[in-house]
């Protein structure tokens, strides 16, 4: 298989049955009515051992915690709050109960934080590594999910917090393990891999403005998410270099390794959008006011779907590379 993206388009339906759907295969999360007042949001990730972590990159709690967090994270790309979440985990040999109570106190913390309840499941056995799926459901004021098609010429590019952090803590971990000592910088590298922050309250913010604003979040790479607003608003995204707000942590680094961490590494879990040159610093004054970052990092140009980075002097196109499941 190519991309797991030529595979989703393979297999999207070409029609629906259901007239409550908004928003089906093709965002972050799938939409449909719900009440009056709201919509319902639902999406689901898989973790797989070996992939997406390892036995010496996540603790088991890290694991759990982590699962969730990604979950959340999707539910954030569309402005929604999240309510309830439902585990399904295959479970091998080689995974101890103890080692399983703390995958789910790890859910459970974070769950708490975001006062998340847990619906519902399954437990399976699997013969070789931990596989875990989790599905989130949630609510977003009625017609007010932002998605990844409602970029316009004229906006905006924006993006919350730090990116590359995680990539760079993941080679960390890969180099010298989880037991190697680390600079305090390195640790907080490996904790923005290990225990990434869903931008939940950042993604209620966009929705609550009122405004048009397309958002995506950062699984795969800025370049790839960038990519896929490009593709669904058919618009040119031009990111200024810059402009990123690359990890501080990641100083150190050398810059190209940092901008590689941040444009192809992935599982930042910022929320990347666009929103009109008016929007934006409302949005960007009421990130601020409730402490968070918001960082303007481009511009729409064009109406054809393409993403360029302005270097210096070189204006060069970004593909859409970035994590692949099957390119690699
Ligand atoms: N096997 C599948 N069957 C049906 N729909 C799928 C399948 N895999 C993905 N999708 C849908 O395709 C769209 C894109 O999925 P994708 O997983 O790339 O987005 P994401 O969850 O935001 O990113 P990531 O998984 O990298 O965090 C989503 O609407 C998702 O629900
Ligand atoms: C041990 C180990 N090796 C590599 C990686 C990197 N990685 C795995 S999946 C993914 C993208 C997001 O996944 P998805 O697209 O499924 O949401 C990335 C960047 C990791 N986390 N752990
Ligand atoms: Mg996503
Ligand atoms: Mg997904
Ligand atoms: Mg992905």
């Amino acid at each position: 298989m190519k991309d797991e993206f030529s595979f989703i388009s393979k297999i999207t339906p070409r029609h629906t049955h259901q007239s409550s759907l908004k928003v089906a295969i093709g965002d972050d999360a799938a939409v449909y009515s719900g009440t009056d007042l709201f919509d319902e949001v639902i999406c689901v990730d898989t973790m797989v051992e070996g992939i997406h972590f390892r036995k010496d990159t996540l603790t088991p709690y890290q694991i759990g915690k982590k699962a969730l967090a990604v979950n959340l994270s999707d539910l954030a790309a569309m402005g929604a709050i999240p309510h309830y979440y439902l585990v399904s985990i295959a479970i091998p040999k080689s995974w101890s109960e103890e080692q399983l109570e703390a995958v789910y106190h790890g859910m459970k913390d974070l769950a708490n934080q975001f006062k998340v309840d847990l619906i519902g499941g399954d437990t399976v056995s699997i013969q070789e590594c931990l596989v875990i799926t989790v599905t989130v459901i949630g609510r977003v004021e009625k017609n007010r999910s932002l998605l990844r098609s409602s970029a316009e010429v004229g906006d905006n590019v924006f993006v919350t917090g730090y990116v590359g952090g995680s990539a760079a803590g993941l080679s960390l971990l890969l180099e010298k393990g989880n037991e190697a000592p680390y600079f305090d910088h390195e640790q907080e590298l490996i904790k923005a891999h290990q225990e990434p922050v869903p931008q939940v309250r950042a993604g209620r913010i966009f929705a609550q403005s009122n405004e048009r604003i397309s958002l995506n979040d950062v699984s795969d790479g800025l370049a790839s998410e960038a990519n896929e607003i490009a593709e669904a608003s058919q618009v040119t995204l031009l990111l200024y270099e810059e402009k990123l707000p690359l990890h501080p942590a990641m100083s150190a680094n050398e810059l190209d390794q940092q901008l590689d961490a941040a444009l192809y590494g992935g599982e930042d879990f910022q929320l990347i959008g666009t929103a009109s040159k008016e929007t934006f610093p409302l949005i960007q004054a009421e990130c601020k006011r409730q402490g968070i970052s918001l960082h303007l990092i481009g511009e729409v140009i064009d109406n054809q779907p393409a993403v360029y980075l302005q270097k210096e002097n070189a204006k060069i196109l970004l593909s859409k590379k970035g994590y692949n499941h099957f390119s690699k």
